[in-house]
């Protein structure tokens, strides 16, 4: 049973902390920036890889702090992603982050994060986020490439057009919902 509760968050409104610029930090702002471009990062790391310095380089919403983590790195974040080499340094940051009511991810510890990040499909403007509950990142990728292939190229098209639809419909809450579903119905119905 995955009892997590899938949120997509705009990151651009929000500030990010990163704690350790290592292979699993440089994994982390990539999925962070690849999915939101326009996000807010601080990465906190007394060794900070080169490819995580070609990124900050090149993006002035990123800042790297080239330090052990200290308390003062959680002022105004909003969610934090630990991903230190040390297991207990990481539970210590993730206890001092979660009694400041931040959103912390342990990227080495799953039992406590608040939030794990997901696998993600994209086409255009449709996203789709998988989790296999922590039981297998390695499943969950895989799935992306099967859903990335499975899924219709022309899904932009089709997404375009039914917002100038939406966009266009006169009437009730009610009535519109109608009249989406009855377009869109030749998605689901079964052939005969
Ligand atoms: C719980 C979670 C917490 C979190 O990190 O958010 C977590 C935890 C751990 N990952 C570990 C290992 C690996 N993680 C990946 C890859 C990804 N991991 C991601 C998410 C998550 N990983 C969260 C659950 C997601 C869910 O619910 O399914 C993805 C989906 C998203 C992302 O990270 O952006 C991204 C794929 C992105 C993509 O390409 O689509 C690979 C494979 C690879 O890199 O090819 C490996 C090596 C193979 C293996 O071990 O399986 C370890 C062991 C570390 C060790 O042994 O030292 C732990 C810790 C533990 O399980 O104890
Ligand atoms: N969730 C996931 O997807 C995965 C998680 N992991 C786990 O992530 C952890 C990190 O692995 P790697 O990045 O490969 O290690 P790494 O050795 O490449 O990087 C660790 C980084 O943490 C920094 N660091 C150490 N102490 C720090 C502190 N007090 N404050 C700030 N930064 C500090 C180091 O300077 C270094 O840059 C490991 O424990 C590993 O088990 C590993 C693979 C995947």
């Amino acid at each position: 049973m995955n009892n997590l509760f899938p949120i997509f968050l705009k990151l651009e409104n929000l500030h990010t902390l990163i704690v350790g610029g290592g292979y699993v930090g440089l994994e982390k702002i990539t999925a962070v920036l690849d999915n939101s471009p326009l996000a807010n990062v601080s990465l906190v790391s007394p060794d900070i890889r080169q490819e995580i310095r070609d990124i900050a380089s090149a993006n002035s919403r990123i800042s790297l702090i080239e330090r052990k983590f200290e308390n003062e790195d959680l002022v105004a974040k909003d969610l934090v992603i630990v991903a230190t080499n040390d297991k207990q340094e990481n539970a210590r940051i993730a206890n001092v982050a979660r009694s400041q009511n931040i959103l912390t991810n342990v990227a080495d510890t799953p039992a406590i994060c608040d939030f794990y990040l997901s696998s993600v499909v994209r086409k255009g403007n449709l996203k789709v986020a998988i989790s296999t509950n922590g039981m297998s990142p390695t499943l969950a990728k895989r799935l992306k490439e099967v859903l990335g292939d499975a899924l219709p190229d022309n899904l932009e098209t089709a997404m375009e057009q039914l917002k100038a639809v939406r966009d266009m419909l006169k009437g009730d809450f009610a009535s519109k919902v109608d009249e989406l579903n009855r377009i869109t119905s030749v998605l689901t119905d079964k052939k005969s």
